[in-house]
């Protein structure tokens, strides 16, 4: 990725800030009948990699064409960029919007480890990246570091999994926060 971003991202990731999440698409639900496992997202972080157990159902959507989505083969391994990416590489590098369908009845298990910088880090581009658009004061100003940001995130999967209620976060998209914080 510092190869595509022509600077060195290693910078910045020196505590292992790194998450691995496995995913079980159980046909064993309380809506069997529903098609939604995932809802589609961006990750938070440098990049992500998601392994699959060979079971379709993971999309990409089109970065040339929003809202046209990619199927991506059921045996592929993919790396996606997140948010952090996106902001410090001053918006040269596009963050990966995916989202997960689930075919009722069907068991899909996926892995998925998920690399960022370390929880101290502001998040404002690094030098050495040209902007590629005009980030909002409070990213140009340091005002937002990792932790905030996975803590924003993390919110939306505690809920899903049942472990904290719902908030003010959860009324709106996620993706629609985030991107009012860096781009307005
Ligand atoms: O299950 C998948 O293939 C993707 C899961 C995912 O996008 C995530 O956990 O952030
Ligand atoms: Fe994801």
């Amino acid at each position: 990725m510092s190869e595509l971003a022509g600077a060195n991202l290693n910078q910045g990731h020196t505590t292992g800030n790194i998450n691995y999440r496995l995913c079980d698409y159980s046909p064993d639900t309380a809506a069997p009948d529903s098609d939604n496992g995932c809802g589609a997202h961006t990750d938070y972080g440098t990049f992500s990699i998601i392994f699959q157990d060979g079971t379709p159902g993971l999309g990409i959507e089109d970065a040339k064409q929003p809202g046209r989505w990619i199927q991506v083969p059921g045996d592929a391994t993919i790396i996606l960029a997140g948010w952090c990416t996106v902001i410090l590489t001053g918006g040269c590098i596009q963050a990966t919007r995916h989202g997960v369908r689930r075919t009722p009845g069907v068991r899909r298990l996926s892995a998925v480890l998920f690399v960022a910088p370390d929880l101290d880090i502001e998040l404002k581009p690094l030098e050495g990246f040209c902007l590629n658009r005009a980030f909002s004061d409070k990213i140009m100003t340091g005002g937002v570091d990792v932790k905030w940001f996975k803590d924003v995130m993390g919110k939306k999967w505690r809920h899903r999994e049942g472990n904290e209620e719902p908030d003010k976060y959860e009324a709106a998209a996620q993706d629609e926060i985030i991107e009012k914080l860096v781009w307005d």
